[in-house]
């Protein structure tokens, strides 16, 4: 069979664990043929991100201009693309070599707290990236922060992937990662006002609630559940929750994984599944690496197959 052949544009993490790094290591287990357009460059490890260092538009034109002309992408990822200006001239060459499958993993914060994506950019993902994304990937945080709603519950939850979609994206996944803490708090949008942004993650973090009223629709605590939005239907994807700090880079392998699955035909739903599994397998053997929020292993799911009851849909 014809070898698939996927695109991701977004940051370097010098650690390994998330960004780059971590999309060409999930498309290469999943036996897609990953290329890469580098939009910023972090020096970045577990412990945090000690720099960021944004890549020219000239070079990053550059590298899509040189896939899209001879390499043409069944697939294409976006992960963070740093300012408003990154982000218009990627959507102008995702519609000038008509790409149009586009997994958009709205990357905003680092685990750490540090931005990733200027605020000022959100407005271009809302008006210009949405619109022309097959599936967005949204954490939490993100989701609230896109959609300028506070997300408390479960019917939140799906209000803003019922939102999302109206903004354009065709498909909505928002992730349930941060959805563990028990504090309850402001909304990410009022936290950003309200504080140093090096603060509004741990913020953020804090305010997703277990205990939340919410008519009994109670959050999710052992499980991990994502939830998938077609404009019609929603599906929950669960799995149990490991209790690690290694979770750097959950995001990216995640968006990776679904797009590595599309790239080869699956449909959005069966390659959510996929890579709900395959994040899951990643994250139970993940190699405890560094001092702080450590990689998973995108060698799991090859090594050691699917984790039990991950990718479970209902
Ligand atoms: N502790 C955990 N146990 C099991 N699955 C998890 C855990 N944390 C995250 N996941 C899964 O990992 C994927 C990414 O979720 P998450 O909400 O952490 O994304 P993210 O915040 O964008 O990640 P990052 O910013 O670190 O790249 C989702 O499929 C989620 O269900
Ligand atoms: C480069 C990069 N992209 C995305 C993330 C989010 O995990 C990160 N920490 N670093």
């Amino acid at each position: 069979m014809k070898l698939a052949k996927v695109l991701t544009i977004a940051g370097s993490d010098s650690g390994g664990g998330a960004g780059i790094q971590a999309d060409l290591k999930t498309f290469q287990e999943l036996n897609v043929f990953g290329m890469s357009a580098i939009t910023a460059v972090t020096a970045q490890n577990t412990v945090g991100v000690h720099g960021v260092f944004p890549v020219s538009t000239e070079a990053l034109e550059a590298q899509m201009d040189a896939i899209g002309t001879d390499l043409a992408p069944q697939a294409v990822k976006t992960g963070m693309l740093y300012d408003a200006e990154r982000i218009q001239l990627t959507v102008a060459k995702i519609r000038q070599y008509r790409w149009n499958l586009v997994v958009v993993d709205p990357v905003m914060i680092a685990k750490g707290g540090q931005t990733l994506l200027e605020l000022a950019a959100i407005r271009a993902v809302v008006e210009e990236l949405l619109p022309i994304s097959t599936l967005v990937t949204p954490n939490l945080p993100e989701a609230e922060f896109l959609t300028g709603m506070k997300i408390r519950n479960r019917k939140d939850w799906r209000e803003a992937a019922i939102r999302l979609h109206e903004m354009g994206a065709r498909y909505v996944l928002i992730k349930g990662g941060h959805a563990d803490e028990d504090v309850e708090g402001t909304s990410a949008t009022e936290a950003v006002k309200s504080t140093e942004s090096t603060d509004a993650q741990e913020f953020v973090n804090k305010r997703f609630s277990a205990d939340t009223e919410d008519d009994g629709e109670r959050m999710y605590t052992n499980q991990v559940v994502d939830l998938l939005y077609d404009g019609v239907c929603f599906v929950e994807y669960s799995g149990p929750r490991i209790h690690t700090k290694h979770t750097h880079g959950t995001g990216c392998t995640l968006s990776a994984a679904i797009t590595a699955e599309l790239a080869k035909g699956a449909g959005v739903r069966e390659a959510v599944g996929t890579a709900k599994a395959f994040i899951q397998a990643a994250l139970e053997h993940a190699p405890q690496l560094g001092a702080g929020h450590g990689p998973t292993l995108h060698a799991a799911y090859r090594l050691h197959g699917p984790a039990p009851a991950a990718g479970a849909a209902r």
